[in-house]
């Protein structure tokens, strides 16, 4: 439970921080979009054309920097899914669904098809504020990426997955690495100085290992 402490002070650091701020003129639902525009700088992710699904999008921030980036290419393709409902994007599909759930890939198949050539997730639950449980529930959540690359991630294709520092993320590091030709940590400028929060940037799907 969140104290009203703490809330004032999560809401005093959200109003005068300048990414908050700047999402706000340029229309972005998160402040996190920046995160991925800063990421695609970096390792460039959209390459043209493209399937990509995006999981864990909302409210729609990191969904709204992708449809920029493909919107003049007709044959590229968005599918956002989310376990809270997103306001309606153009270009977008959207499925509201628990990634947790066996029965949500079928879902996604049917939308995508089985020739994803990207998969993003900014997934995460409420953090408890306890660094090794969190970064074990976002273990649990970027297994739920992997198996669902398995039935639809093109081979060769590339996730980039959130991560926390914690106890566990070596090991986590050390099993993603086995599906990937390369994994590389990103940590965007964007992604608040305090958190512990980064991204898993993984290329060269292998299928062999399935
Ligand atoms: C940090 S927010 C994502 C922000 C988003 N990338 C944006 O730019 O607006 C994390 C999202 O993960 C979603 N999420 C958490 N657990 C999930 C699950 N089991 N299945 C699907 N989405 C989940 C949450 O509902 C939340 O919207």
């Amino acid at each position: 439970m969140i104290s009203r402490r703490m809330f004032s002070s999560w809401m005093q650091r959200h109003v005068s921080d300048g990414y908050v701020k700047q999402s706000a003129k340029d229309g972005y639902r998160s402040r996190s979009a920046y995160k991925l525009i800063e990421m695609n700088q970096k390792v460039r992710l959209f390459k043209l054309p493209i399937n990509i699904l995006d999981l864990g999008s909302s409210p729609g921030g990191w969904s709204q920097v992708v449809l920029k980036f493909i919107s003049k290419n007709p044959d590229s393709k968005l599918t956002s899914v989310d376990i809270l409902p997103m306001n309606y994007l153009h270009g977008c599909s959207f499925l509201q669904l628990d990634m947790l759930k066996e029965s949500s890939i079928d879902e996604i198949i049917k939308h995508t098809g089985q020739n994803v050539d990207l998969i993003l997730s900014d997934m995460s639950s409420n953090h408890s504020g306890m660094t090794d449980f969190d970064c074990l529930s976002l273990t649990e959540l970027n297994n739920s990426v992997l198996h669902v690359s398995k039935k639809l991630l093109k081979p060769g294709g590339n996730v980039l997955m959130k991560m926390l520092m914690g106890a566990s993320e070596p090991e986590h590091y050390k099993s993603i690495s086995n599906y990937f030709t390369k994994v590389i940590r990103v940590k965007p400028n964007a992604s608040r100085k305090e958190s512990k929060e980064f991204y898993y940037y993984c290329t060269g799907w292998k299928v062999n290992i399935l």
